[in-house]
């Protein structure tokens, strides 16, 4: 063996050759079986076994789990549903596909009129060919043959190997999805939530070389991969192209399960082989079309769980004036914030900062000024209690920042608000100079400095109360009962002292017999509201 060539390489080229040796090949389906086969348990349901193999932890098959008819069925679906928009397949890179699809103008007998697109990749002789053709059904159907794969669900890009998580996801199949988790179910393996999907179509004489599949977030899923139509040779080794790998023999109606540890082995299919006991077929024409198209290929579907990262629900939030008067929320203005900038160092060094006591001692002390003035901090601490509060995600808290110097700053509830101070300092600079924060690939705002006074932006109807040592102390949680439904405004300092004076306020009140944090009234602010409005 030449050096440098992987046990899966070797296994590779072992079965591409003319007349492969099948030795040690695992068939399920023989009489006598495999010695390293072990059976694990019987579906509920139809009673199929389900296998597993020692040496190989999470890699399940389950021979015959399809039987001729359910066969049938999901190679018509294949054909006819899956390959159609909105799913992408590998000709979209080359034609502009008609919205109904291909199998439409096929089962129809229909001519299709299809414009091609330049790609990179086209060869001379595909570069001659004119832009527009006009497809018969002999011609639709070689197109159609040319399909090596489908994606379903959330749309996979085959040259980054990433899902493109931006776009909307497709709809996963709904039959699709209830046959994968009824089957992961009932192998013990807890029901699985497919998301996404590949449909692979292998043509006589097609590969797929090997690899692992690593682009789902969640790994730990379970990935069920359906066998129709011809039988292969799949390939599976371990976590590294070295490991000893397994020829096994899928046919027609054969399920592989990968879970946990086998869902990072190597896996790939060198060999396509000639069906075993001929062409199905079928009195109905719509599945006898959809076997003709087939002919001596193999489709494998496989379906797999993403747990792609969600952003939690958006809060819905008042939009409209109307709402915007009307909807009960409360409305949390920080007083006082004290939000500089200084610039340090000289020259091409020099860089914007947050001023504040920790990090520009010297230059507070230069000028004169109280660092006790300066705590940033008090504000970057009220916004993570304030934002991250249920009473936020449920959509029924608006902040706003009114700095020392008379900046007014609306914050979009949406906004995620850094964790460290240093990051959050670096956004309030850039906010700063540049007035307003835009989400990441979105136009949506999250940080907007506005025109003053706050109270334009204020319902017209609503109580406005300043959080203060000098007010009455109450006990939130009775006190908020004995309010009027309509929005409430609460006047927060966010500064380390000085005189609760805010000029929107109509009455003050004090929420503890302690002189209190701001992030600690926030808080107390929120829970109480959640109390009172059953946000859990
Ligand atoms: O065709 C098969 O059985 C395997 C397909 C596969 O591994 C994949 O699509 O990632
Ligand atoms: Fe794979």
């Amino acid at each position: 063996m030449p050096i440098n060539v992987t046990k899966f390489r070797e296994a590779e080229r072992r079965f591409k050759k003319r007349v492969p040796d099948m030795e040690g090949v695992l068939d399920l389906r023989a009489t006598n079986k495999h010695p390293r086969a072990k059976q694990i348990c019987k579906l509920e349901g139809d009673g199929s076994w389900m296998w597993g193999v020692e040496g190989k932890e999470g890699l399940f098959f389950i021979p015959s789990a399809l039987d001729e008819q359910q066969q049938k069925y999901w190679i018509t679906k294949a054909m006819s549903s899956y390959m159609a928009p909105p799913n992408l397949t590998n000709l979209d890179a080359h034609y502009h596909i008609p919205e109904k699809g291909l199998w439409a103008y096929f089962e129809n007998n229909e001519i299709l009129q299809i414009k091609r697109k330049v790609h990179p990749d086209d060869s001379v002789q595909t570069q001659a060919l004119p832009m527009e053709q006009i497809l018969d059904r002999d011609g639709i159907k070689s197109l159609m043959r040319r399909i090596r794969w489908v994606t379903l669900g959330y749309q996979y890009d085959w040259t980054s190997k990433e899902y493109d998580f931006s776009r909307s996801p497709v709809p996963f199949p709904p039959t699709l999805a209830a046959y994968s988790s009824a089957l992961t179910q009932s192998a013990g393996l807890g029901p699985s939530r497919p998301e996404a999907g590949i449909v692979n179509f292998y043509q006589p004489g097609d590969t797929l070389t090997g690899h692992v599949d690593r682009s789902e977030p969640n790994m730990q899923a379970p990935l069920v991969s359906m066998s129709l139509g011809a039988p292969c040779i799949f390939l599976v080794g371990g976590r590294g192209r070295d490991e000893e790998v397994l020829p096994v023999l899928l046919r027609g109606g054969d399920v592989v399960i990968m879970a946990g540890e086998a869902r990072y082995f190597y896996h790939g299919v060198p060999r396509i082989l000639p069906l075993e006991c001929g062409r199905m077929e079928d009195e109905d024409p719509k599945v006898q079309l959809a076997l003709e198209l087939l002919g001596d290929a193999r489709i494998n579907i496989n379906i797999r769980q993403t747990d792609i990262p969600v952003p939690a629900e958006a809060p819905k939030l008042p939009k409209t004036k109307m709402e915007k008067e009307l909807a009960q929320r409360v409305i949390v203005v920080l007083e006082c914030a004290p939000l500089e900038i200084v610039r340090v160092g000289k020259g091409s060094e020099a860089r914007h900062h947050l001023l504040n006591s920790d990090d520009h001692q010297n230059v507070l002390r230069k000028h004169s000024k109280d660092l006790s003035d300066y705590r940033p901090d008090i504000t970057h601490q009220c916004l993570l209690a304030l934002l991250d509060s249920p009473l936020n995600k449920a959509g029924r808290l608006q902040v706003y920042i009114h700095t020392q110097k008379g900046v007014l700053i609306e914050i979009n509830p949406h906004t995620r608000i850094p964790r460290t101070f240093s990051r959050f300092a670096g956004l309030m600079v850039q906010l700063l100079h540049k007035l307003s924060i835009r989400a990441v690939g979105s136009n949506e705002k999250l940080l907007n400095v506005i025109r003053n006074p706050i109270s334009d932006h204020l319902p017209v109807k609503c109580q406005r109360v300043a959080m203060s040592g000098e007010g009455e102390t109450v006990k939130i949680g009775e006190w908020v009962k004995t309010l009027p439904e309509e929005p409430i405004v609460f006047f927060i300092g966010a500064m380390a002292h000085g005189e609760d004076k805010f000029e929107f306020a109509e009455s003050k009140i004090s929420v503890s017999e302690y002189p209190l944090a701001a992030a600690t009234v926030c808080s107390k602010v929120c829970h109480a509201f959640e109390d009172l409005w059953d946000i859990i």
